[in-house]
């Protein structure tokens, strides 16, 4: 049974009814501080609403909270797309804060995603200090980089001169686009296949996002008629006492190979007139900054990005593959989802693994935290025990789990929800 909570008084938690969408959205809006959406961004929210996945709070006839969670299918360590509740849209009347809305949607919403048989939730957080009461944890980040292009050249791998550049409005060559994409998302952990409509997200071009940059514009890389990459960006231009200085606005880039990686960074370096690429949200692994002759004048920043919870440890950690034989005992402690209390033995490899309950001495203690920020291969657990997070009370076996439970390739969530 989950803990019994001080519901907050008069307010009613209801599934949303799709007439109410608009005054349901209007709060959420003017939670994140009133600023309108264009109708192009407001449509495409409405369209991927999944109502029966989303939650109202009423206090009598006002809405005062808003809490969505979309059926995704994430990318796990070894390559399944396993179901998972993307929470979305999380808002609480500012008339309304601090009284308890948002941990009774949190309640009801973690109840639900169990009763729907999806093992993890997961969430980008407008605030990371708001999620880990409710038992998120950082699972994967992302790579911020300011690069001046004037001085950092890169040095391009073989085959990168026979990969063919030609620019394409962004809707035009969508579909190709879609199907690098597809093929991408099995390989790297914490990516998400794409679900109807979301293919609109990253044609998204209102004026108001731009900030006196260009509209989107999109090159394609092709190799022998195929696209095998492309990048979505927008330019900033700007003249100075001194020249040109203009911005390359990085929104999104995707290459099957490193070829085609290579060809559509060095385009980006190179765009004439500009003297600054900005890149936001990349993978932290990503091969570009080992092509650079100088890193430093690239002004890496590190973000957390996608916050994971595992609602039902067993299932979470059996979907999973393990990249290194693992046979533990975790003692785990979980207070806001407590089905999920107690000891699991975990034993895996590369090929499977299974998660079962089990009176066995625990190996390892740890709270459902640790497991989501390890969960994706982005931390590692013997990192957490530097921090005091994870106790080893089996010599070994932390080293042993943290081994199985790294990824190859770094986690990564290629766009927010
Ligand atoms: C996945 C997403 O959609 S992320 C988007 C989240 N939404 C926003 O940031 C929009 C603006 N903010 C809001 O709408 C609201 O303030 C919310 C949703 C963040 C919080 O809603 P509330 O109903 O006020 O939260 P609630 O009263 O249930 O607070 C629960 C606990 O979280 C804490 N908390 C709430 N908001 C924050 C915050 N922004 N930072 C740190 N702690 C917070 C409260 O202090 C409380 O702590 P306690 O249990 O120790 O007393």
């Amino acid at each position: 049974m989950a803990p019994d909570f001080a519901k907050p008084s008069g307010i009613e938690l209801r599934t949303l009814n799709p007439n109410e969408w608009d005054i349901w959205y209007d709060n959420l809006i003017r939670a994140f501080g009133g600023v309108p959406e264009s109708a192009e961004e407001r449509a495409l929210w409405r369209d991927i609403t999944q109502y029966d996945r989303s939650l109202a709070a009423w206090d009598g006839d006002l809405c005062v909270g808003s809490a969505g969670a979309f059926r995704f299918r994430l990318t796990v360590p070894g390559g399944a797309g396993v179901p998972v509740a993307g929470v979305t849209m999380v808002g609480v009347s500012g008339t309304h804060r601090r009284r308890g809305v948002l941990t009774s949607m949190m309640r009801r919403q973690l109840d639900d995603v169990r009763s729907w048989g999806e093992p993890l939730a997961v969430l980008t957080a407008s605030e990371p200090a708001i999620y880990g009461r409710f038992g998120y944890a950082v699972g994967t980040f992302s790579l911020g980089a300011e690069i001046d292009t004037t001085r950092v050249r890169l040095s391009v791998p073989p085959g990168t001169d026979d990969v063919r550049l030609r620019y394409a409005p962004p809707a035009e060559v969508l579909d190709a686009c879609e199907a690098v994409y597809a093929r991408l998302v099995p390989g790297r952990p914490g990516m998400l296949a794409r679900q109807p409509h979301w293919e609109r997200l990253g044609l998204l071009d209102p004026e108001s996002e731009r900030d006196g940059a260009s509209p989107l514009q999109c090159v394609v890389a092709e190799r022998d008629g195929e696209v095998t990459g492309y990048a979505r960006y927008r330019v900033r231009t700007g003249w100075g006492p001194a020249g040109h200085n203009g911005t390359v606005l990085l929104s999104e880039l995707a290459g099957l190979d490193p070829a085609a990686e290579a060809a559509l960074w060095r385009f980006l370096f190179d765009l004439d007139l500009t003297t600054t690429l900005v890149a936001r949200s990349r993978p932290v692994d990503e091969g570009w900054q080992h092509q650079v002759t100088d890193i430093r004048r690239c002004q890496l920043r590190v973000r957390d990005s996608l916050h994971v919870r595992l609602v039902d440890v067993g299932a979470a950690l059996e979907a999973r593959t393990y990249q290194a034989p693992v046979d533990v005992v975790f003692e785990v402690e979980d207070d806001f989802c407590p089905w999920n209390t107690g000891r699991w033995r975990l034993s895996g490899d590369a090929k499977g693994a299974t998660c079962v309950r089990t009176t066995d001495p625990a190996d390892l203690a740890l709270t459902v935290r640790e497991l989501g920020a390890a969960y994706l291969g982005g931390v590692g657990l013997a990192s957490l025990a530097a921090a005091g997070r994870v106790r080893e009370l089996r010599q070994g076996a932390l080293a042993e789990a943290s081994v199985a439970f790294g990824s190859a390739v770094a986690p990564w969530l290629p766009h927010g929800f």
